[in-house]
């Protein structure tokens, strides 16, 4: 008996979620003007720009977008917003993208869903990058989510034992666990992902250094001095962030 009323309770608290994501994803969709190069994110709050994009789109608005995974690609492709590439359009105007957890520096892990690497390349090619989540994804400081890590599936154990030592050498003691375990997650790209269980990150600069200093780290889900803004949505409406030393954009 207690089953469907627990279904009911989880149902109502996801509908609100996905509100609320939809909220963050209609406030930043105000920025994007006719004609705008767009970088395109990946994930459930990047699928409500897509939505609601998309909307504006069938009204006649003219836009271009590269998208950050094979995902979003398709639904982008589903729902009728134009796609080129980011080889034909290498630059572009602006990157609308969810987070995993972002601090008020506006720095980010991202990667919960796989999609890092295409995203911080397409966000790297934008002029600018707005963050969108529910306001439960904003932290006094990163590192409760999981940090993820693509590697090169050759040397995977040996990449894995470097990433340790990295990470002892900067006095952390984290778990490393591979995504999906006896069967690895493949990311768009033919990469694996290490989730680092950091629990607090003390220096997210001279982490990021530590792994992109290792050869079979392709890149890792630190999205530092990137985002520009940020729209987060919760109960009391939604909240327009730019970086705490930045507060004149
Ligand atoms: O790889 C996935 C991306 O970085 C997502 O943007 C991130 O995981 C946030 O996803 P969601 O909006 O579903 O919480």
């Amino acid at each position: 008996m207690r089953q469907p009323h627990l279904r009911r309770e989880g149902d109502e608290r996801d509908a609100m979620s996905e509100e609320l994501k939809r909220k963050a994803a209609e406030a930043a969709l105000e920025e994007v003007t006719s004609g705008m190069r767009l970088g395109i994110g990946t994930g459930s709050t990047a699928e409500q720009f897509v939505r609601a994009l998309a909307e504006k789109v069938r009204e006649g608005f003219s836009v271009i977008g590269v998208p950050t995974s094979e995902r979003t690609a398709a639904l982008c492709t589903e729902l009728g917003v134009p796609l080129t590439t980011l080889e034909a359009c290498p630059e572009l105007d602006l990157t609308i993208d969810g987070a995993d957890e972002l601090d008020l520096q506006l720095r980010l892990i991202k990667g919960g869903g796989g999609a890092l690497l295409r995203e911080k390349i397409v966000a790297t090619a934008s002029l600018r990058m707005i963050v969108i989540a529910d306001a439960s994804k904003k932290v006094a400081r990163l590192g409760a989510f999981p940090l993820p890590v693509e590697v090169v599936p050759f040397g995977l154990g040996a990449t894995r034992n470097a990433i340790a030592r990295a990470l002892a050498d900067l006095g952390y003691d984290a778990p490393i666990l591979l995504r999906g375990g006896d069967t690895p997650f493949v990311t768009d790209g033919g990469h694996h992902i290490l989730d680092i269980d950091l629990r607090e990150i003390t220096d997210a600069d001279a982490l990021s250094r530590a792994l992109l200093d290792i050869p079979g780290v392709v890149d890792h889900g630190l999205f530092l001095g990137i985002a520009d803004v940020a729209y987060l949505a919760g109960a009391n409406g939604v909240e327009r962030l730019v970086p705490a030393a930045d507060e004149e954009n």
